[in-house]
């Protein structure tokens, strides 16, 4: 079958990043796809927001919320069938905020071995209490304790 993922040329092959563990991995479907079978933006988005939230959870050691996508961009566009890897890092720890960084890579064209960088962004999450209110990000020390 001719789909845009085996048609496509490979714009970039380095591989997935050695030694990082992705926070999640996801193929989209055809319902996350427009009529020219490239992955909505949207779609992305969403996958990011919860890929950047896993760090901040366990950092925040519970709940939090996002408070504001400070970057974002689509630097190669998705199709249907992309084997996507999310990888998530902390940049930024403040009194109640968590600042993350995530990149999305593309393996597609499975036999021939192409993976893109597709996505990157910044979120900046917010850990809150049961009332839905900020709290202190507590001290890494407690956390490893
Ligand atoms: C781990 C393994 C198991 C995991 C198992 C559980 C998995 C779990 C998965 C769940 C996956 C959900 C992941 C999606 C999470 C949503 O989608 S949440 C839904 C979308 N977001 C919202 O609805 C939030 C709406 N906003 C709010 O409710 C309030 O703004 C908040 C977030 C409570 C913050 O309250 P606020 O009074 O506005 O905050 P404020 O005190 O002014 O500022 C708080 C901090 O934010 C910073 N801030 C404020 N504005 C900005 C801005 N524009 N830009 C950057 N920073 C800002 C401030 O500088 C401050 O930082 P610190 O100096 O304290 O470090």
């Amino acid at each position: 079958m001719t789909t845009p993922e085996n048609t496509t040329p490979c714009p970039e092959h380095r591989g997935l990043p050695v030694g990082r563990m992705p926070e999640l991995r996801m193929m989209p479907a055809p319902s996350d796809a427009n009529v020219y079978g490239d992955v909505f933006g949207g779609w992305i988005m969403s996958q990011v927001d919860i890929a950047g939230s896993l760090p901040a959870t366990r950092r925040a050691n519970g709940r939090v919320a996002t408070i504001s996508v400070n970057s974002f961009v689509f630097k190669n566009p998705v199709f249907v069938g992309d084997l996507l890897s999310f990888y998530a890092d902390i940049v930024k720890v403040g009194n109640t905020s968590i600042t993350v960084n995530v990149e999305v890579y593309a393996e597609r064209n499975r036999l021939q071995a192409c993976t893109v960088k597709v996505t990157e962004a910044t979120l900046t999450y917010v850990a809150t209490d049961s009332d839905r209110k900020p709290r202190k990000v507590p001290p890494l020390e407690t956390l490893l304790a």
